[in-house]
């Protein structure tokens, strides 16, 4: 914390810390690339081709000067074939078709390698997406959401260049300039040898600019990450900071972050700015001293004019590919680092993982039996220690406890988020290690506190709940759970367009909906956390009517806060600090005074 951090707190631009997961280059790294190709392999032979056009482009722009020397030396000299329009108006003609033959190249080579590059790009995101769909839990309690989304976003998009141009780009500069010494040398080795003496000077003074050109941007990428950061939790928390006032203290920091972006951005554009002159001074130097090198020798009768012309056109060619060269292996390090930090996630396998010969789960009755089962999420901090549980098919089971007691832990067990330490969680009889997780999870219904809703109608947000259910199993599945009426009175009714998250709607109503997706879905067990909000006393009896349905035949897990749930329920266990403490029914655990009868007091003394 900085010195005018007062007692009272941290000064403003302190107030966040945004971890930094922005792209930060790596050292050049040959088995990355090797693996980067394997996404390239497939597109081989489409290839080909651009590779192929790129030669022919290169090559024609390399011969073109020849036709140059052949005009100024043959045609144009009087003492040898001045005047000979046909021989001018031919070469011309060759010229020319070099030029077409050379933009009809280009133009296949940047529109081909572009599509190539995006359907690798698309295949890339493809799989890192995939792949981490099927993480676990432990994956995801360690990264916040939003450097997930950074990967699959921005460190896939720095590869875009890489693969759109990049590869291509650098075979095609890489002969262009090979061609270009080996023309230059080969015409005249003196020539050639004077007019690259700057080439030293120009590589010295372009690699260290080009460092720090790197630098500023990385900077300046580093700010715009914290911005974009900040962005994502301002507008995630805008209802908090609205609460609080706090929108001056969060503009001020914005603006900080802001004014901080502006002067990376200037620093690391002056830098840039600078390197076209560099450039364009060596350039010159060079061609002056073609020019007076080149007169000196054709003074001497050892060059032609044709071909001082013609070398003063390549090494307006030669400058270019070295730029760009320059700019690729920046791009390259960059690349790097993005390709490091994608093949991290995807080299992460899944904790909870499938056993090899797993099978499928057969459609169960609904026995659960928890097993003696150990779990810690962090080492040697076991969230539960020892807990066994027997339920029949159908019964209903509610799980109370203080906060922190255990009671999701046990939840996210049974649905197979994690894997026990020890002891196991046996679906009638069936070890849920032993079968696939889709098996599993497709029969087991979970309807989650804060109800999810996906940006799209309130159809298809039920029908998540079973992808091939029809409009009529929608609207039934609705009127069963009491979610029609309200349904009704939306303005488009089934139709209406909710966004993400479905801010739109009340929280009964989202329950509602969970409860009509759920039973749409039809699972022999199901787990409900219980929404902790109070509601008013018409949707909540509405909830409850609702619920009886949805637990009817089912098993059923509850975290439940009302009090109604957990007097209905067949069997409340009471959990403390990861133990069952207490098992019964509502009667003989009140009957007990103990720690449930505590419970039930300490919440509900004010009903
Ligand atoms: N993802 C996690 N990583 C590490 N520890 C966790 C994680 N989730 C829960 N815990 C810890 O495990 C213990 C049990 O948590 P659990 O969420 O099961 O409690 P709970 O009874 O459901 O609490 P609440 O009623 O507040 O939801 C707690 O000590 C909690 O801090």
């Amino acid at each position: 914390m900085s010195a005018n951090a007062t007692a009272k707190g941290r000064s403003r631009n302190e107030r966040f810390v945004y971890q930094d997961d922005d792209a930060i280059e790596k050292p050049f790294n040959w088995s990355q690339l090797r693996r980067l190709y394997t996404y390239m392999r497939p597109y081989r032979r489409q290839l080909m081709p651009v590779i192929l056009m790129m030669m022919i482009g290169t090559l024609t722009r390399l011969t073109n000067p020849f036709l140059m020397i052949y005009v100024i030396d043959h045609i144009l000299d009087p003492d040898k074939g001045s005047g000979n329009v046909t021989s001018l108006v031919l070469t011309g003609a060759g010229m020319l078709a070099l030029y077409a033959v050379q933009w009809a190249s280009n133009n296949y080579r940047i529109k081909y390698t572009s599509i190539i590059g995006q359907k690798v790009i698309y295949d890339l995101r493809k799989h890192l997406f995939e792949h981490i769909q099927k993480l676990s839990f432990r994956f995801y309690d360690k990264r916040p959401a939003g450097s997930v989304l950074v990967r699959v976003t921005n460190d896939v998009n720095a590869l875009q260049d890489l693969f759109t141009n990049g590869v291509v780009n650098l075979l095609m500069d890489c002969i262009q300039l090979v061609g270009i010494v080996i023309i230059l040398l080969g015409l005249n080795v003196k020539l050639g040898l004077a007019v690259m003496i700057t080439v030293p000077v120009m590589f010295l003074v372009s690699t260290s600019l080009r460092k720090k050109i790197r630098f500023a941007w990385q900077d300046v990428r580093m700010k715009q990450s914290r911005i974009n950061a900040h962005l994502n939790e301002s507008i995630q928390g805008m209802k908090v900071t609205q609460a609080y006032a706090q929108e001056k203290d969060n503009m001020a920091f914005f603006n900080h972050m802001n004014t901080d972006n502006i002067k990376s951005w200037n620093k690391a554009s002056a830098l840039n700015q600078a390197f076209g002159p560099i450039i364009e001074v060596t350039s010159a130097i060079g061609t002056c001293i073609l020019f007076w090198y080149g007169a000196i020798l054709i003074q001497n009768d050892v060059l032609t004019v044709g071909l001082l012309v013609a070398y003063a056109n390549y090494i307006g060619n030669f400058w270019e590919p070295i730029n760009r060269l320059g700019q690729m292996y920046s791009q390259l390090l960059i690349a790097m680092a993005s390709s490091e930090r994608i093949f991290e996630f995807i080299d992460e396998q899944p904790t909870v993982g499938e056993a090899q010969h797993a099978r499928q789960l057969p459609a169960i009755k609904g026995d659960v039996t928890f097993d003696n089962i150990v779990f810690e999420y962090e080492k040697d901090r076991p969230a539960l220690k020892g807990i066994s549980i027997d339920v029949k098919a159908g019964q209903s089971i509610a799980l109370v406890g203080h906060t922190g007691s255990g009671k999701s832990t046990i939840i996210n067990l049974l649905c197979r988020f994690y894997d026990p330490v020890q002891g196991k969680v046996l679906i009638d009889g069936i070890d849920i290690r032993d079968v696939t997780i889709e098996s599993l999870r497709s029969q087991v219904g979970l309807v989650m506190q804060d109800t999810f809703i996906f940006a799209g109608s309130i159809r298809d947000n039920i029908r998540y709940g079973r992808l091939d259910a029809t409009d009529e199993d929608i609207v039934k599945a609705a009127q069963a759970v009491h979610a029609h009426d309200f349904i009704m009175s939306l303005p488009d009714g089934y139709d209406t367009q909710v966004e993400e998250r479905g801010n739109v709607l009340s929280m009964g109503q989202r329950q509602l909906l969970s409860f009509a997706r759920a039973l749409l879905a039809d699972p022999r067990i199901l787990i409900l956390d219980e929404a902790t909000a109070s509601i008013d006393t018409e949707t909540e009896l509405k909830i409850q009517e609702a619920l009886k349905v949805l637990l009817k035949g089912r098993t059923s897990f509850m975290i439940a806060h009302r009090l109604s749930t957990i007097r209905n329920a067949d069997e409340i266990i009471v959990l403390d600090h990861g133990r069952i403490v207490e098992q019964g029914n509502h009667e003989a655990l009140i009957a007990k005074k103990g720690v449930y009868n505590g419970l039930i007091e300490a919440q509900y003394r004010f009903l």
